[in-house]
């Protein structure tokens, strides 16, 4: 494609290539330069053109020479569209979802669901890029824009047709994944996090907002799960845009959940659609994952899916790598739980979803992430505090912060809690102590295959830990 066509004139140099990172800069290469949280990339753009950039996305007042300047006073999103046109095609149909928790659960059950209607679905998120037969990680929620959006390219290229990506509040600041066009767009809750970038919970609310307001194409379907305090906000942005909207969980009009009983493996829903209702039995445990599997069954009614197949589908759920998974059961006869529970809400509804279960004691290992909102922290020790029986707070990923004063901020809200700062010491005590009645539930880690202390990166597993402690109790 020649870099004329890109804007709009004509003949110009072929681009081969976008670039954010000037490290990444090869001959032909778009290059995007864009202030930053720790460095201005406008400080690399010489050592870019150097590199062989043929254009330069940056704001009016950068200095760019020997490439064409291409000035915008939004250079992320003129970037993410530039490099959209030359990515595309992508697949007809693409939804996101946004939130403080429930994403990465909403998006794996909607392809879920997709693949059981036959498409060939895949989901982009916390857990990586997905497909039905394999998965790979891109370090973030939402990649940065040129791993995004050549991903998503060549998702289309092997023939998926619906993908459903994580819209996480940094990546919509970041207009990571503008120029891909969002059929639907579903919101399931906002509490504390990310207070660290956002700065306060109204910035924060605005970033996630964005994709109803600016993200959603103009003709696409909005998803709320009403129950949510915030939700007003979403319905009335949807409304005044025009937007077609679906409603959910108790208070939905679409799909509106009207009873909700646990089983020992799961729960039996009862969900009032098109004037009926219909009983599902749901493999999944806890209330939040009755609202993120509704919001998926909506999303999929969204892009033409039909309501009786999409409700069946539910009953075939598979539960998501590191939401509530049953690590091991221990010698006692104790199920572990790991959950990805790091926000105090989040905590909330894995303590929630598990205490019906446990006949004695609820026991909560979990500590919080360095280089994170450090807010959260106390406000997590009381959630912890206030539902499980027995709370032992140790480390999750400390970064660059001392661990012990990160438990000790936890510690301020569950003064009760027992302080083991090593997370296999922690875990290993907890399963040590469970009893044949109790429940054990290792939180904030879920998925992740390592622990970030200082600039390294130690493997450690949750669920391997969980069993390997079983082992020896
Ligand atoms: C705070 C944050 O979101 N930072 C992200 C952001 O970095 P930034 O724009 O602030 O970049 P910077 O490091 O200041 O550098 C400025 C610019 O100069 C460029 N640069 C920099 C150095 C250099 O030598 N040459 C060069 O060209 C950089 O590529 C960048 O474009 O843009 C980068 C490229 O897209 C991301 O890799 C980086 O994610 C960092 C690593 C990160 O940890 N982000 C986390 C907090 C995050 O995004 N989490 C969310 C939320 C998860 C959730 O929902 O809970 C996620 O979506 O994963
Ligand atoms: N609908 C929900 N309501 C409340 N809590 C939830 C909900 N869904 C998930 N959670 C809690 O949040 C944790 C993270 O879930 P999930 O990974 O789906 O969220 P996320 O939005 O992708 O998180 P992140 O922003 O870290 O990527 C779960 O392990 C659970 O404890
Ligand atoms: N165990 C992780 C979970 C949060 C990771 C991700 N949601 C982010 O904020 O980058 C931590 O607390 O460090
Ligand atoms: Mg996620």
């Amino acid at each position: 494609m020649k870099l004329g066509t890109l804007l709009g004139t004509e003949g110009g140099p072929a681009v081969t290539g976008f670039a954010i990172d000037h490290r990444k800069v090869a001959p032909g290469t778009v290059f995007g330069a864009f202030e930053g949280a720790t460095v201005n990339g406008e400080d690399f753009i010489p050592a870019a053109v150097a590199a062989g950039a043929i254009a330069v996305v940056a704001r009016p007042e950068a200095v760019v020479e020997g490439a064409v300047h291409i000035a915008d006073r939004n250079p992320r999103e003129r970037f993410a569209r530039l490099a959209a046109a030359f990515f595309a095609p992508f697949p007809g149909t693409a939804v996101a979802v946004t939130g403080t928790n429930g994403k990465t659960s909403t998006v794996e059950l909607t392809r879920q669901l997709w693949r059981m209607q036959g498409h060939h679905a895949a989901s982009i998120g916390t857990l990586g890029v997905t497909t039905a037969d394999d998965r790979v990680s891109t370090g973030l929620t939402t990649p940065d824009v040129v791993t995004f959006l050549s991903n998503v390219a060549g998702l289309a290229r092997e023939g998926v047709t619906h993908v459903a990506f994580e819209a996480s509040s940094h990546g919509l600041s970041q207009y990571r994944t503008e120029g891909l066009p969002v059929r639907a767009a579903a919101f399931t809750n906002l509490s504390r996090d990310h207070l660290d970038y956002h700065g306060d919970m109204a910035t924060y609310f605005t970033a996630k907002l964005r994709l109803f307001s600016e993200v959603l194409d103009p003709d696409g379907t909005a998803v709320v799960w009403v129950d949510d305090p915030h939700a007003d906000r979403v319905i009335d942005l949807a409304r005044m845009r025009g937007n077609r909207l679906l409603t959910v969980g108790e208070h939905g009009e679409t799909l509106r959940l009207v009873g909700r009983d646990p089983t020992l493996l799961g729960q039996t829903l009862m969900i009032e659609a098109e004037g009926e209702t219909h009983k599902v039995n749901l493999p999944l445990i806890g209330a939040y994952q009755a609202a993120n599997a509704l919001t998926a069954a909506a999303l999929v009614l969204a892009t033409g899916g039909d309501l009786k197949a999409t409700l069946a589908g539910l009953s075939r759920l598979q539960p998501v790598r590191g939401r509530l998974e049953r690590a091991v059961i221990t010698r006692s006869g104790a199920p572990v739980y790991v959950d990805y529970a790091h926000t105090p809400d989040a905590l909330e509804a894995a303590i929630a979803a598990l205490k019906p279960h446990a006949a004695g004691r609820l026991i909560v290992v979990f500590g919080a992430g360095g280089d994170r909102d450090t807010g959260k922290r106390k406000p997590m020790g009381a959630a912890a505090a206030a539902g499980a029986d027995l709370v032992i707070v140790t480390d999750d990923n400390p970064r660059s912060e001392d661990p012990a004063a990160i438990r000790a901020q936890v510690l301020e809200g569950a003064p009760a809690a027992r302080e083991i700062g090593g997370r296999r010491d922690a875990i290993a005590a907890a399963i040590a102590e469970a009893g044949p009645e109790d429940i054990v539930l290792l939180a904030g880690k879920g998925h992740e295959q390592g622990q970030i202390v200082g600039d390294l990166v130690l493997p450690f597993d949750d669920v391997a830990v969980a069993r390997e402690c079983a082992e020896t109790a």
